[in-house]
This record gives structure tokens, sequence and C-alpha cells, in this order.
């Protein structure tokens, strides 16, 4: 077997791994990249990339079938395999920038084969061994596929095939109303299948209920049916005929998506012979991002905390100073955004008001302001939508948003969260009119309304100020 020796090995190039192959090539490291499948991974090739891409043909759908503004509305013409063929053409479209040849032309050293340590300092693929300074593992997740009785026995799609369909579902059951089987449920109602989400829990559970509540009534007058505390317990039939059992009663449908988490890509590591451990969410890391063998780092899913592509270029980001430059770094998670790209769209940083409530108590003020206030959303009929910020002691510790461009208008806050800003520097800002993103604007003035307005003090102040001035 052929040998070699490099400062850093990187195992999985998708969002985190390419991130960070980018980065320390270009600061000078010898980099080798390990990828046994597809470059670029989840996110472009089964995960955010075709999501929104088919969200975006499903909203073209659903504007043409509600009309409006004097529009009259018509029944969408839906193309499923169309649909899908302008999937394949996003992902096609950025595919160059993750590819092999973008990324030798850095520098990198690809390796295209599955990687597995062979001991603590040396893994082996595609028949060379890689003895590195540094390994770092990158290599996400896949499907978490639950123990329901019958599920083996039954076709089912996940995230990794939902994008091969070429004839529309007739109707689609979803086990799961996590951010996947809601966004997917969205996308295939306006594209004309007839969706049902089952959910063991409440549907959207890790977000403000009263945000959540804002999608899930707007999903389900789209059509969706949302079966909640619907737990699978039991799934059986054929293609074509697919049962699912649960405590609120059985749903029969033509296919079946399985949305119910993720799971580490872990299996084919070998880590043991490198002495890295593991729990059941991914290694077994430290704040620095350090395993149990101090020459392996995990980053992204891998890592078993936030599963999102931000977070895996924020981790490459982080990991990149003690490998590179031997400084120490640690990860954080209380400015990390996160997104539901249904329409409306649900954004949150940092705790909802329920977590922060049990975190500050009494200390805790909450500034909202409704997008039915807001004279652009009027203006374009999307007026569905409110902000909450959480605010202690003068400073935003979490913000919710549900609404039209919520993703976007979450900006501001990022910026806010990350750098420890006070309410006062958002409030000092102008935002220009008519914007969605007033909003942002007006839930800080929402803050300090009733410490100015509603204060005797600076009553008393202005009828004083007001005698003296000449
Ligand atoms: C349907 C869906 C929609 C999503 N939408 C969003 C979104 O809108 N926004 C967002 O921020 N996140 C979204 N996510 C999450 C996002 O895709 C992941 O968080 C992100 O891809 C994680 O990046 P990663 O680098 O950790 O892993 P990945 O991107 O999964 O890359 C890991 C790579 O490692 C490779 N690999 C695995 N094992 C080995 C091995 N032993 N040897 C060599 N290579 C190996 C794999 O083949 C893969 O290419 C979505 C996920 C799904 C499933
Ligand atoms: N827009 C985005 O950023 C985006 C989009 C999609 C996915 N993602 C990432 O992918 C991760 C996985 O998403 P997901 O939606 O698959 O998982 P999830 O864990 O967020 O939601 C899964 C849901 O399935 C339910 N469930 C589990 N077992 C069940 C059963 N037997 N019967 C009925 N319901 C059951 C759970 O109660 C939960 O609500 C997300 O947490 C997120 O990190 C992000």
């Amino acid at each position: 077997m052929a040998r070699m020796k490099t400062d850093l090995c990187i195992i999985g190039a998708g969002s985190g791994g390419l991130s960070l192959a980018a980065g320390a090539v270009q600061m000078g490291a010898r980099v080798v990249l390990v990828e046994g499948h597809r470059m670029g991974g989840d996110c472009l090739n089964y995960g955010c990339v075709p999501s929104k891409a088919l969200l975006a043909a499903a909203k073209q759908a659903q504007t043409v079938r509600e009309g409006g503004f004097g529009i009259a509305p018509v029944v969408p013409q839906v193309d499923y395999a169309a649909a899908m063929a302008h999937v394949q053409s996003a992902i096609a479209t950025i595919a160059p920038h993750d590819s092999v040849e973008r990324f030798e032309g850095l520098g990198v050293r690809v390796i295209q084969a599955w990687g597995r340590f062979l001991n603590d300092r040396e893994l082996e693929a595609g028949g060379e061994v890689i003895r590195a300074r540094r390994f770092v593992i990158a290599t996400g997740s896949r499907p978490l596929l639950p123990p329901i009785p019958g599920l083996d026995q039954v076709p089912y799609l996940t995230n990794e095939t939902l994008f091969d369909l070429r004839e529309r579902p007739g109707h689609l059951l979803i086990i799961g109303g996590g951010p996947i089987g809601m966004e997917m449920a969205q996308a295939n109602v306006r594209l004309g299948t007839k969706v049902t989400v089952i959910e063991g829990d409440r549907a959207l559970n890790r977000d403000d209920p009263e945000l959540a509540k804002i999608v899930l009534d707007r999903l389900r007058a789209e059509g969706v049916g949302i079966a909640e505390g619907a737990q699978a317990t039991r799934v059986s039939g054929k293609a074509g005929a697919i049962t699912v059992e649960t405590g609120q009663g059985s749903f029969t449908g033509t296919h079946l998506l399985v949305a119910v988490g993720r799971t580490p890509a872990l299996d084919r590591l070998n880590l043991a012979a490198a002495c890295v451990e593991t729990t059941r969410a991914g290694v077994k890391v430290g704040p620095d991002l350090r395993s149990t063998n101090r020459r392996v780092y995990a980053i992204g899913d891998a890592a078993g905390g936030l599963q999102f592509t931000h977070v895996a270029g924020y981790h490459a980001g982080v990991v990149i100073r003690p490998i590179l430059l031997g400084l120490p770094a640690s990860a954080r998670t209380a400015h990390i955004p996160r997104v539901t790209y249904t329409d409306p769209e649900l954004a949150q940083i940092g705790p909802t008001e329920a977590e922060a409530r049990a975190e500050h108590g009494a200390r805790l003020s909450v500034a909202r302001f409704a997008f039915s206030g807001n004279d652009r959303a009027i203006a374009t009929g999307q007026t569905d939508g409110l902000i909450k910020v959480m605010v202690v002691k003068g400073r935003p510790v979490g913000v919710s948003i549900a609404g039209a461009e919520a993703g976007e208008l979450i900006g501001p806050w990022t910026l806010a969260l990350a750098n420890n800003l006070k309410m006062t520097h958002v409030a000092n800002m102008v935002a220009p009119y008519p914007t969605l993103g007033e909003v942002n604007k007006r839930a800080a003035g929402a803050y300090f309304s009733p410490r100015l307005f509603e204060n005797p003090w600076v009553k008393r102040v202005v009828r004083v100020v007001q005698r003296l001035l000449p």
C-alpha cells in the first residue's frame, strides 16, 4: 500500500470538510481530503439545495393557484418531473464549486474513497495509508431509521431518494413533523400531491408554539393533513398502498417519507482503532471539538450538536486555529441561528420565550411586533407573521420570527447576538421604508416604548424642560 504524510487529513467533503480544506490549503497547510461518495455531501446533493429548489418550484405553483391583487387564480399545470429537473439543475450549477477539480486546483489532494482508521495516527483510503499530524472527521449524518415494526417490509423514501422521484406521488405520508417533514410537506402539497404528516409529538416542536402555529395554520389551509400526538407504531402494505398505524388511527397513502431525525455517519471509520470515543449523537468532543484522541477533531453533523450547514462551516473556522496555528479556540452555540424554509418561514436564534423564561425568570422582557403592522407586509399581502425578542438587561438573548423572509430578517439579530450588542444598537438603526426589515426596528421600539412613554419621570422632565425653554 502506498504511504503518504500530511499536515491535515479531512474525512468527508461536505459543508464542513470542504470549508476546512479550502481554508487550510490556502493558509499553507498540506491537506488530504477523503470522500467516499459525492463531493458536496448532504447539503448539496440530498439536503439544503434540493429541498430549497423544490420549495421554489412549489412557491411558483402556489402563486399561480392563489392569484390575487386583481389577478385571477389558475389551477397550475404542474410537471413534477420538470420541477425535479430544476432541482437537479440547481445541484449541477453549484457542483463545480465543490468539485474534485476545484479543490485539486487549490492544492488539496483529494482521494475518492471511504476512509478507515488503522490506528491512532493513520487512515487508509483507496489503497493509500495517510499519516497525518491532525485528522478531522467531517463525515456528516444520514437519515435515522426508527425501529418501527414493518418499516423494513415496505418501500419508503428518505431525503436521499425523495429527489429521485419523477412521477408525482398520489398521497405522500410523512413520518416526522420536523424541518424536513414540514418543508417537504409544503413543497409536495403545492405541487399537487395529497400529503399527510404523522408526528408523534407536536409538529415543529423545537420552535415557539405561538410562532409554529402561524406556519402550521398556513400548511393546514393549503391542504396538508397534520396528525399530532400520533406516534407511528407499525407500518404495513406494499408499493402504492402503505399504511402507518398510530395511536390516533391509521393512515394509508401511496408513498412514505421517513423524516424522524439523523444519525451520525461514523460506522465506516473504525473509530475504536483510533481511540476516538462516540456517543449516540456523534463523536465525543469537548468545546474545542477535539475528540478523545488529541490528534483527531470532529466538525459538523458528525460532532453530534446542531445539524446545519452554517454550523459545519462555523466549526471549520473554529478548528482551523488550533490545527494550523496551535491557538486555542472553542465553539459557541448561543449565536447560531436556524431557519425552516416553509412559507411563511420560521427563524430562531438563542432561546425561545419559554426557554428564556426558564433561564432568566423575572429578568426577561419580551418585545413583540406583528407583521400586520408593517406597511410592506400589508402592500404585498404577507401579514401573517410575528417577531418576538427576548431581552435581558437591555440585550437581546433570543429572537423568534415567523413570517415572510424570516430567514433574511433574522440577519441583524445574528450580528447583535454574535457581538453582544444592546437593544439600543438595533433601535438606532434606520430601516429603509417600506421594507419587511422594519419589523426588527419596530420590535426594538416595542421594547423601549413602555420605558419611554409609560415612565412618569420622562413626562415630568419633559414638562420642566418645556417650561424652561424660551
Ligand atoms: C433534507 C435536508 C434539508 C436540509 N436543509 C438545510 C438547510 O436549509 N440549511 C441548513 O443549514 N442545513 C440544512 N440541512 C442540514 C445540512 O445538510 C447538514 O447539517 C450539513 O450537510 C452537514 O454538513 P457536514 O459537513 O457535517 O456533513 P455532510 O454534508 O453530510 O458531508 C459528509 C460527507 O462525508 C462523507 N463520508 C462519510 N463517511 C465517510 C468516510 N468514512 N470516508 C469518506 N467520506 C465519508 C459523505 O459521503 C459526505 O459526502 C438539511 C438536511 C437535510 C437532510
Ligand atoms: N431548514 C433547515 O435548516 C433544515 C431543514 C431540514 C433539516 N435540517 C436539519 O436536519 C435535521 C433533521 O431533521 P428532521 O426533520 O428529520 O428531524 P427532527 O428531529 O427535527 O424531527 C423529527 C420529528 O419526528 C418525530 N418522530 C420521531 N419518531 C416518530 C415516530 N415513530 N412517529 C411519529 N413521529 C416521530 C419527532 O417527534 C420529531 O418531531 C434537523 O434537526 C436540522 O438540523 C435543517
